[in-house]
């Protein structure tokens, strides 16, 4: 009979803890106690108070009050907050929260419970008021936390500014104008371009993907090695492959400004780096357009310095570089020796899995009765850049079959001719939906009218031709598609 009893009893038990525990919610019961709890904890320790004005003595702004203000307006806890302020963000349908004047949020950071009073003391002659948060931090546990807590509210706000900020994509001025208007001019970059977008081999997407992720988080380990925190990519392939959009879409994925330098507006090209600023993506589009071009002997050395990181590191870091070309074939090896060109990038034409991944984007299309039909002339050697395939499902959007039987009969009659449809563009010719503020002769970008602007030198040529007797090592000819080095 006491089995059958103490079975009863450890089944009623969890029964009715479950029952208590759901009143208790219901109630916000549970709320209450926990505040009690709290209020139990904070009389048995001693706290110390740290003040972050919003002035300092000075009467500047303080850059760290505004860092706790973005850092404490993102925390979860915001919400249970007894009040907060609802706000319209940049978008309409963003709506922001904000810590109300004279409240308090609690924070949690390795272990430690800390509390935040966003402090407004109204002054009594002339109104206005001072601003302040005021941190409460127990005395056992600030020894052990407080730097590093600072040093946490410091990354996250610069995270989320990072993220907030608006990109912008610089293009360098002709020598002739940059006393009146300095050495870039910037304008809202919008490439729409997104990882997603581009038509590309997965692995090779993640693969990416991670490599970009490692390098923002490297600050620490660049620096312990004594380089500059920079990288250095090429992209190269056929015209039309998504070489210039997929700049768009690292720049978007980094959320970096971009420098799109026209190496024949340049006259000093060390000063135009040294203006470049951190988390930003240098390009340099089609270098081997450059081989038959004369550039000065400073010009190639402060190139290679700045892919070595020398220039590079006198002005910010966390760069990244990136070259694009048609093919490596001409290129000196010394150029993309490992440490000057860290990730080599392919950008085939497309094959029958890039194929899909157009008809998905263009045409929402992720099965069709013609995709066997469309592999197998892909299998039997035909191919075109994703440019033109891009090109023809555009203009059949309409209907999905058309769009893919065109595709399968430039495929069949032209597949070579197609290649050259759809060339591509300079990433600066379509990164904004603005015009671009230009004199007339900024018709010349992306053509590149290199004689008129560039001093002659033989030396960047002799860098960037490949010399018959110096063939690439077989790794540069490798035919992967990322090889990182
Ligand atoms: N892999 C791809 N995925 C998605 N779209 C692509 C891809 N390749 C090209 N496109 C489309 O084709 C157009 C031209 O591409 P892009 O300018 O990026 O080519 P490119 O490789 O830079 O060419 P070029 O060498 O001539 O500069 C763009 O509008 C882009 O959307
Ligand atoms: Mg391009």
């Amino acid at each position: 009979m006491w089995v059958v009893n103490i079975f009863f009893l450890l089944f009623l038990a969890p029964c009715l803890l479950f029952v208590l525990r759901f009143i208790l919610y219901r109630t916000a019961l549970i709320f209450v106690l926990r505040i009690w709890a709290n209020w139990v904890d904070d009389r048995i320790h001693v706290h110390q108070y740290i003040k972050v004005a919003e002035l300092n003595e000075n009467g500047q702004d303080n850059q760290f009050y505004r860092k706790v203000f973005i850092y404490i307006n993102s925390l979860p806890s915001l919400e249970d907050s007894n009040f907060t302020n609802l706000f319209s963000g940049k978008k309409s349908t963003d709506i922001i929260l904000s810590l109300d004047d004279n409240q308090v949020i609690q924070d949690e950071f390795l272990g430690a419970r800390v509390s935040w009073v966003n402090e407004v003391e109204r002054l009594v002659n002339g109104g206005g008021c001072n601003r302040s948060f005021l941190l409460r931090i127990k005395k056992k546990d600030k020894r052990r936390i407080l730097r590093p807590y600072l040093q946490h509210i410091h990354t996250v706000s610069d995270d989320i500014e990072q993220r907030r900020r608006e990109l912008k994509l610089f293009i360098n001025n002709k020598p002739s104008e940059n006393p009146i208007n300095g050495r870039w001019r910037s304008v809202p970059f919008t490439h729409p371009a997104t990882l997603d977008t581009i038509a590309m081999d997965v692995d090779l997407k993640n693969k990416v993907k991670s490599d970009l992720e490692n390098f923002i988080k490297s600050q620490n380990y660049y620096h312990k090695l004594g380089r500059a925190w920079k990288r250095n990519y090429l992209l190269y392939g056929p015209s039309g492959t998504g070489k210039s959009s997929f700049i768009g879409a690292m720049a978007n994925y980094l959320n970096y400004d971009v420098y799109d330098i026209d190496l024949s507006r340049v006259s000093d090209l060390k000063l135009l780096l040294l203006q470049t600023t951190s988390k930003s993506l240098i390009v340099i589009e089609d270098v081997d357009r450059l081989i038959n071009e004369k550039l000065t002997t400073t010009t190639t050395s402060v190139l290679l310095n700045f892919m070595d990181g020398i220039v590079n590191s006198c002005c910010g870091d966390e760069k990244i570089m990136v070259f694009t070309m048609n093919s490596k074939e001409l290129i000196d090896p010394v150029m993309l020796r490992p440490g000057r060109i860290d990730v080599h990038i392919h950008f085939p034409l497309c094959d029958f899995n890039s194929f899909k991944c157009l008809a998905n984007s263009y045409l929402g299309v992720k099965e069709h009765k013609l995709f066997p039909q469309v592999e197998e002339i892909f299998h039997s050697g035909a191919t075109m850049s994703p440019a033109a395939i891009g090109e023809l499902m555009m203009v059949n959007r309409s209907s999905p079959s058309r769009a893919l039987k065109s595709v399968i009969t430039a495929l069949q009659s032209n597949g070579t001719d197609a290649k050259i449809v759809g060339k591509g563009k300079r990433l600066s010719d379509s990164a904004s939906s603005s015009p671009l503020p230009l004199p007339p002769q900024a018709e010349e970008i992306g053509g590149g009218n290199w004689k008129d602007s560039v001093p002659v030198a033989k030396e960047f040529r002799k860098l960037f031709l490949r010399l018959k007797s110096c063939k690439s090592p077989s790794l540069f000819d490798h035919d992967s598609e990322m090889i990182e080095r």
